[in-house]
C-alpha cells in the first residue's frame, strides 16, 4: 500500500527525518510513534506530498509520488486534529467542497452514504464550528473517506475525545482496513490505544526509526513491561535501545 524508502528531510543542518524506510500493507494499521519533535508530522507531510523530501522515495500502491503526484494522491487521504474543517460551513457543505476538490463521482450519493455511515445525518445542516470534538472528528473522517482512499493518514485522530467516542472512532477505522482492505498510518501519544488498534508500531527518535514490531510483544522483547515504558525509554535513552 505504502512504501517509504530512505526518506530524508533536512532543515539547514538539522535532519528532521533521516533515512526513514517502512511499509504499510493492505489491511494493516501501522503506528508512527515517537516523542515530540521525533519527525512524525514531517514524515506524514512528505507522504501526503505537501512537503518535498530532501531525498528518498514514497510509493503509494507502487506509484511514485514524485513522478505521478496526482495518481498517487488520488489513493490517499488524511485527517488531523490540527487541521479542522472550515467552521462556518455546514457538514454537508464541507463534504461537498472537498468532494468537488477531489473530483468525486456521484457526489450527492457519496455524501448521503457518509452522513449515514458516520452517524452525521442529524448534523448535516449544522455549521462544523459548533460541533463537539467527537462530532468534528467524525466529520473529518467522513471527509477523509470521500475519495474512497486506499491509504489513510491519521495524525492523532482521537486526541481530545472521551473514551467512548475514541473507541467508536477506532472501530470505524478498523472497519476501513478489515472491510475495504485499506492501509492506515496512525500517530498517537496514547499507548493503550496503539496496543488495542495497531498491527505494527514504528518508533521514531531524532528522525530515525529505532524499533519496529508488534505493539503487544515489542515491550517484552526489549525488557520493558508495557508499550508506555518502552516509549519512555525510546524518548530518554534511545542509544541503549539501539544497542539492545
Ligand atoms: N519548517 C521547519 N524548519 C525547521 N525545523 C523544522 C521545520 N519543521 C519541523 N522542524 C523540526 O523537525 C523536527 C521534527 O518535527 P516534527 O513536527 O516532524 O515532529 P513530531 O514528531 O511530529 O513532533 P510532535 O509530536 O511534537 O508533533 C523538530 O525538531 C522540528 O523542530
Amino acid at each position: 500500500m505504502l512504501a517509504v524508502e530512505a526518506l530524508c528531510k533536512t532543515y539547514h543542518r538539522t535532519a528532521a527525518v533521516d533515512h526513514v524506510s517502512f511499509v504499510v500493507r493492505h489491511g494493516e494499521i501501522v503506528a508512527l510513534l515517537g516523542p515530540n519533535g521525533a519527525g512524525k508530522t514531517t514524515t506524514i507531510n512528505m507522504v501526503l506530498g505537501v512537503l518535498e523530501p530532501t531525498s528518498g522515495t514514497v510509493r503509494v500502491e507502487g506509484i511514485d509520488l514524485a513522478r505521478q503526484h496526482s495518481r498517487a494522491l488520488e489513493r490517499t487521504n488524511f485527517a488531523a486534529v490540527y487541521a479542522p474543517l472550515p467552521g462556518n460551513l455546514t457538514v454537508r457543505q464541507n463534504l461537498r467542497v472537498f468532494g468537488l476538490i477531489y473530483g468525486v463521482a456521484s457526489l450527492g450519493r457519496r455524501i448521503a452514504e457518509l452522513l449515514d455511515e458516520f452517524d452525521l445525518v442529524r448534523f448535516a445542516d449544522t455549521r462544523c464550528g459548533v460541533l463537539s470534538s467527537g462530532e468534528q472528528t467524525r466529520v473529518a473522517l467522513a471527509k477523509a473517506m470521500l475519495n474512497r482512499p486506499r491509504l489513510l493518514l491519521l495524525d492523532e485522530p482521537t486526541a481530545s475525545l472521551d473514551p467512548a467516542t475514541a473507541r467508536d472512532i477506532r472501530a470505524r477505522i478498523r472497519d476501513f482496513t478489515r472491510r475495504d482492505g485499506g492501509g492506515v498510518l496512525w500517530t498517537s501519544h496514547n499507548m493503550y490505544e496503539v496496543e488495542e488498534v495497531c498491527d505494527r508500531v514504528l518508533f521514531l527518535s531524532k528522525g530515525k526509526i529505532l524499533l519496529e514490531g508488534d505493539p503487544r510483544t515489542l515491550p517484552a522483547e526489549h525488557g520493558r513491561a508495557s508499550l508506555e515504558e518502552l516509549f519512555i525509554a525510546v524518548a530518554r535513552e534511545p542509544l541503549s535501545l539501539e544497542v539492545a
